[in-house]
């Protein structure tokens, strides 16, 4: 398994342009090199700034937004139009700012597309499975003060699902209590996984995840390149 890159930023905003800098180049090398680019995103704080950031940079890169498909990692089960949503989030600050192919945006299926949890992350790991996506180019993976990423918690049995490629789960630790994730294997098909952490309420999980500790933030990774794109705050206890 490739050693975890690490890149530390001086400020939530400067990580936030690190990432969107290298997502622009990543998906202009995977287009020159005749790849569909599928990217799974994040829900969470940095990320919004990161969608912010992509949108604002896109103009300066050779990016063709058409041939670009976009997947959540995972997703809240409540109304499309909630502000609970990471996909509205995402379309507010980047999708619809872009010139993106809407057949190429998969969104998790919200209590208006599936009858329960359950049927919403089959629907979704079905749709994955269908569209012959192959690896990921790049996983992109928020972490939560207890280490949790995607909808993977801690001491729940979902992180150690290896037979569905979307899971369900309810009563989240974090709210609101029903989700989509997708699974670590599903997380791990991918080139490159990226986990974007800000704040100093991150750095016990970042450390403990970095030196192989028993949370979830600790098990992803890319078959190409891990990289922990981290500001000074997330990055103290290093
Ligand atoms: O749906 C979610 O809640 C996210 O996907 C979750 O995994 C998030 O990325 C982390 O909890 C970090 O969130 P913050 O950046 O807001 O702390």
């Amino acid at each position: 398994m490739n050693e975890p890159e690490i890149r530390i930023s001086d400020s939530p905003e400067a990580l936030a342009t690190d990432v969107a800098e290298h997502l622009l180049v990543a998906l202009a090398d995977a287009q020159a090199a005749r790849r569909l680019p599928h990217v799974a995103l994040t829900g969470g704080t940095i990320a919004e700034t990161i969608h912010e950031t992509v949108a604002r940079l896109a103009g300066s890169s050779q990016v063709d937004w058409r041939k670009v498909a976009f997947w959540w990692g995972d997703e809240r089960f409540v109304a499309p139009d909630s502000d609970d949503r990471n996909d509205r989030a995402a379309r507010i600050g980047m999708l619809d700012r872009l010139d993106v192919d809407p057949a190429l945006v998969h969104p998790v299926p919200s209590t208006e597309d599936a009858g329960s949890v359950a049927e919403a992350a089959t629907i979704y790991g079905d749709l994955l499975r269908a569209s012959g996506a192959g690896e990921f180019e790049v996983v992109m993976l928020g972490v939560g003060p207890d280490g949790h990423v995607a909808s993977l918690f801690p001491g729940r049995p979902e992180i150690d699902v290896e037979d569905a490629i979307a899971v369900p789960v309810t009563d989240s630790p974090k709210p609101p209590p029903e989700r989509v994730s997708l699974t670590l294997p599903a997380l791990n098909h991918t080139r490159a996984t990226w986990f974007v952490v800000s704040g100093e309420g991150k750095a016990e999980a970042v450390a403990t995840a970095l030196s192989g500790g028993d949370v979830p933030a600790a098990r992803p990774h890319g078959t190409q390149e891990t990289i922990w794109f981290l500001d000074e705050a997330a990055a103290s206890q290093l």
